[in-house]
């Protein structure tokens, strides 16, 4: 089977190529390299079956022969890129979405597309099932993302309705791990950077916001069975483990002290709440447990423990040395 990964060169774009290569799969992997990294494919180049092809979904694509599957997945997907660059981030969704559909339908590939939490906006219902329609602000700094994702959604659907094209529908929650870049801009790998530099950690709002932070191996996997699955509607892919913004901080802050052996705890430095910054988010995952017999099951400290080692051994690459003593 050719499976097209696009965002193959991003954070789970990268670990998907992985596991695809890993079942024998023959893999391309096609990204803009906007918030993506070729670091994250290098690994691959020497494997026969995978292929990176540097492209923008926004125009179409090239010739491919043989796709059998489509994982779509580039988009940018933090916070901080909503703000810099709204109108890319909604042609991405747009056309960028409708070109990879008319692929599909071309070569009548299989298409799974990465959805995301954000469509629930700043939810009103806990835990958000799939039925939950969202409470979303159609023009606030967000918007960009929970529209962009909605349209990408509806569009699907529409293709599904007028191409009988096979959809897959994934709505992604929360995913960290290796991979993630050092200026990504999310919690997690914010949260890291700043206690290995032994910076204070921001923290928007009073810390008590809450998210369920999945490991990208168990999203890999959820992905990986929706495609393979015969489910068609849209599938909450995360964790149902909610923790508090406040008490993630605090566990990286630990972690990384106890790796570098420093006695100073990185501090943390609170900032007014981000505008339309979801309050509480946590997926209702019945659906998933069912029809695709998948359940997340990397705990978070075991998690966080692998990504903080990552970005650690990342750091002294960078910065040529083997140990650390104190902060970095
Ligand atoms: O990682 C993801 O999967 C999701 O990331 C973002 O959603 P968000 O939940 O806002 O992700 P973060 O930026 O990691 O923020 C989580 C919480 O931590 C807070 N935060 C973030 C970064 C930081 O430095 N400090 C901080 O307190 C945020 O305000 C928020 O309350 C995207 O909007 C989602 O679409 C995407 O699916």
């Amino acid at each position: 089977m050719c499976i097209i990964v696009t965002g193959g060169a991003g954070f789970i774009g990268s670990h998907l190529v992985e596991r695809l290569l890993e079942d024998g799969h023959e893999v391309v992997a096609i990204d803009s390299l906007w918030t993506g990294s070729t670091k994250n494919v290098k690994k691959f180049e020497e494997n026969k079956n995978f292929r990176f092809i540097e492209h923008d979904v926004r125009h179409s694509l090239p010739n491919i022969t043989g796709v059998t599957a489509i994982y779509h997945l580039a988009c940018p997907a933090s916070p901080d890129h909503f703000e810099e660059s709204p109108i890319e981030i909604l042609e991405t969704c747009f056309v960028g979405t409708k070109n990879m559909l008319d692929f599909a339908v071309g070569c009548g590939a299989r298409i799974l597309i990465a959805s995301t939490s954000e469509i629930y906006g700043d939810p009103k219902v806990i835990p958000q099932s799939e039925n939950y329609w969202g409470n979303t602000n159609s023009f606030g700094p967000r918007s960009c993302y929970d529209e962009g994702k909605r349209i990408t959604e509806a569009l699907a659907y529409g293709y599904q309705r007028k191409h009988s094209l096979k959809v897959r529908i994934a709505r992604i929650f929360n995913a960290y791990g290796p991979g993630m870049q050092l200026n990504d801009g999310r919690a997690v790998p914010n949260f890291i950077v700043a206690a290995m530099k032994g910076q204070p950690l921001t923290i928007y709002g009073d810390g008590s916001a809450t998210r369920c932070f999945q490991f990208v191996t168990d999203c890999v996997a959820g992905l990986n069975a929706l495609m393979n699955s015969e489910y068609s509607r849209p599938v909450n892919i995360g964790s149902d483990v909610e923790t508090k913004v406040g008490e993630i901080a605090e566990m990286i802050v630990e972690l990384v002290a106890n790796k570098v052996g420093s006695a100073t705890r990185a501090p943390v430095n609170h900032l007014p709440a981000r505008q339309d910054d979801p309050y509480r988010r946590k997926p209702d995952i019945g659906l998933a447990k069912d029809v695709l017999e998948w359940k997340p099951v990397v705990n978070l400290r075991e998690g966080l423990d692998v990504t903080v080692n990552w970005f650690l051994e990342k750091e002294q690459k960078s910065n040529g040395t083997n140990g650390t003593n104190g902060h970095i």
